[in-house]
């Protein structure tokens, strides 16, 4: 079993990937999604979507860091990926399932699972461009408005070379509403020979039996349940074992915020931190009412100082 930490642009940057990888049980992660138009991107710009390519593609914890394009264009996007792979890049990820309107307006994400055959082309334009020993894989939702073509865009996928399929069991109509079709999952592994992992709507060890008795697939990506729950991965895997496992609770938790608090604060300049630290609490708020406590306290607040104060310094 493989358990992956979903791209999340906006939300898991390369310091929540740093803080939730090194709470154990991720085998690997990907940056958030690199927008390619008709260009080749600045190496700057891979730079900052994805710093870990600067320390073996790795974050502090070991844990591997692939890259994500999302885009239409098949020259355009193998074209970066070749340079992602110049920088370190050991996995191109291509992201074909991102709902977000501005993104589909010009043409990337979901909305290019109406088009099967582009789908193969883009995947094959990558394959050729990249280094034999790099792998090109794909993230999928069901569809744009409906799953109607599911399956093709899935065999598309795998007939243009993709070594690996993630499936967000969803359409783009579906948005984030629950629940994931994670029947799905099964269809699509039927008709392809690469490795799928299920993805969507994981949020504890009772959903993962769920989807895993559902989908029939034995790895899985998540994205919100572990930002929520950040040893997760670490209860799933110990399941799986059949090992006994404490879940961490808040007093663990804490400090992992303390550190991407004041990661944050490093980096950010003081009026964009604290909006950083209330979306990953706001979260965590989700899984303990400690985390509820101090969310209601901070919501309001947007002194960095003060939120010092409310967050707590981190133990050295
Ligand atoms: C805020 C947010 C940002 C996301 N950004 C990306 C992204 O950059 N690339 C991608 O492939 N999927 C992205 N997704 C989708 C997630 O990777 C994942 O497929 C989805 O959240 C379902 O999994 P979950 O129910 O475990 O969260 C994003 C989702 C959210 C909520």
């Amino acid at each position: 079993m493989q358990i992956a930490l979903a791209p999340m642009e906006g939300l898991v940057d390369d310091i929540l990937r740093d803080v939730l990888t090194r709470v154990g049980g991720v085998d690997w992660c990907v940056s958030e999604f690199i927008r390619v138009n008709e260009q080749l991107l600045p190496v700057s710009v891979f730079r900052r979507i994805a710093p870990e390519l600067d320390q073996g593609a790795r974050t502090r914890a070991g844990t591997e860091m692939r890259v994500q394009l999302l885009g239409s264009d098949p020259h355009w996007l193998a074209e970066n990926a070749v340079r992602a792979c110049q920088l370190g890049a050991p996995v191109i990820d291509l992201n074909f399932g991102c709902p977000a309107k501005t993104v589909n307006r010009s043409r990337g994400g979901a909305v290019l699972l109406r088009e099967p055959e582009l789908l193969h082309r883009i995947v094959a334009a990558v394959r050729a461009a990249v280094p034999a020993a790099i792998p090109v894989t794909a993230k999928m939702r069901l569809g744009y408005e409906d799953s109607d073509q599911a399956l093709d865009c899935a065999r598309a996928l795998a007939a243009g070379g993709a070594a690996q399929l993630v499936v967000h069991a969803r359409t783009k109509a579906d948005a984030y509403r629950p629940p994931a079709y994670w029947e799905w999952v099964a269809r699509i592994q039927d008709v392809v020979a690469l490795p799928v992992y299920a993805n969507g709507e994981i949020w504890s060890v009772d959903d993962w039996h769920r989807c895993r008795a559902v989908s029939g697939v034995e790895d899985f990506m998540l994205g919100r349940g572990l930002v929520a729950r950040p040893d997760l991965a670490l209860q799933i895997a110990a399941a799986r074992a059949g090992t006994d496992y404490v879940p961490l609770e808040w007093a663990s938790i804490r400090p992992l915020l303390q550190d991407y608090w004041r990661q944050q604060r490093a980096r950010l300049p003081e009026r964009f931190a604290p909006g950083r630290l209330k979306q990953w609490l706001a979260w965590l708020a989700r899984s303990y009412p400690e985390a509820e406590t101090l969310f209601a306290e901070v919501r309001r607040e947007s002194d960095c100082a003060r939120l010092d104060a409310l967050v707590g310094a981190p133990a050295q």
